[in-house]
């Protein structure tokens, strides 16, 4: 469940008289989601996605929604924010700061074949491109010092190989710096469920609350890790091979990018299999998470150590 602040047609009403949307025709929670509420609303203009913001704050939105509102203003498929009549996207509703968007064609789709892989390797791509002429900044927080700090913290509640193993990932990954490869705006997070497809196509990407300044490649790599994976933690070479070739079809890969490309892949399953061990052995108070897997990260790992192939051909 994923309503945690409940509004009503009383609280809607008069909010939607600060847009142009027209009149309030229906609001219906969405089930899926873990961190905001969000509500469909329909009005006489069309239907929209409201969402009430749970744990950040109205100041520490505008690098994430000022990005969503550059994208949109360059054609790459996310939900544009709406601004109110005032000229501002952040508004106030039940005591949260909110956001308005329009509601994407598509769903979310669990198991993506190598065409929808393509094009979201393409749209990943473009919006790499587009991004780049984005000013705002904002560091990564779960980087490397963040997942070296949280992985000590998770080794007393690990079997003792697996501990090995999370220690020999971080110490491998403490020697790459990555320096020479391209940066911009990531999204960082764009698993399955933070695209909708619509049909083969990309309906568009959601939920930028992880975006910030970092590698490029990083980028790359979480997404291939989640969209091309089997359910034993093995990379499906088809949809692997299909992703790639849509990314560089419009941003091909460097040298170094190449080189640092096996690597990477870790560094991206290492990210989550921390989190995901943080989110398991140690939630965050009044969190409503449903723990996620941490062993599929690790089992992704241990894939990637023994591949040979990595799908640039
Ligand atoms: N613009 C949109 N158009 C259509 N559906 C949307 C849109 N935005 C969100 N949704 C739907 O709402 C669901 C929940 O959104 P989202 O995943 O962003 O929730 P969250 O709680 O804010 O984030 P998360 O669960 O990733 O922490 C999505 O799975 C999708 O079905
Ligand atoms: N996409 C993440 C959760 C949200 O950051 C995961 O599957 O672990």
């Amino acid at each position: 469940m994923s309503v945690f602040t409940t509004v009503s047609s009383d609280d809607l009403a008069p909010f939607l008289k600060r847009y142009s949307l027209g009149q309030l025709v229906d609001i219906k929670g969405i089930a899926a989601g873990v961190t905001n509420t969000n509500y469909f609303v329909t009005t006489t203009h069309g239907k929209y996605v409201l969402t009430l913001f749970e744990t950040l704050r109205a100041d520490e939105l505008p690098y994430y929604v000022n990005l969503m509102v550059h994208l949109g203003q360059h054609g790459i498929a996310i939900a544009a924010p709406i601004a109110n009549l005032s000229g501002e996207y952040i508004d106030e509703l039940n005591g949260k700061p909110t956001l308005l968007v329009p509601c994407l064609p598509g769903a979310v789709t669990d198991s993506p074949n190598a065409a929808q892989c393509a094009q979201v390797g393409e749209m990943l791509a473009q919006m790499h491109l587009a991004a780049a002429s984005y000013s705002g900044q904002m560091a990564n927080p779960r980087g490397p010092q963040w997942w070296s700090a949280t992985a000590h913290d998770m080794y007393p509640f690990m079997g003792e190989a697996e501990a090995a193993l999370l220690h020999a990932e971080v110490q491998l990954q403490s020697q790459h710096k990555f320096d020479q490869l391209p940066r911009g705006v990531i999204h960082a997070d764009l698993f399955r469920d933070n695209a909708l497809m619509n049909g083969d196509l990309v309906g568009g990407f959601i939920d930028f609350y992880y975006a910030c300044n970092d590698i490029l490649l990083y980028d790359l790599a979480i997404t291939l890790n989640d969209w091309c994976v089997l359910p034993d933690g093995d990379i499906d070479a088809e949809r692997a091979q299909a992703m790639l070739a849509g990314y560089q079809s419009v941003r091909p890969l460097t040298t170094d990018e190449v080189a640092d490309w096996p690597i990477m892949l870790r560094a991206a399953a290492l990210r989550f299999w921390v989190s995901r061990l943080l989110d398991f052995h140690k939630p965050a108070a009044g969190e409503m998470t449903f723990a996620k897997d941490p062993g599929h990260f690790q089992r992704v790992i241990e894939h990637h150590k023994q591949r040979s192939d990595f799908w640039l051909s």
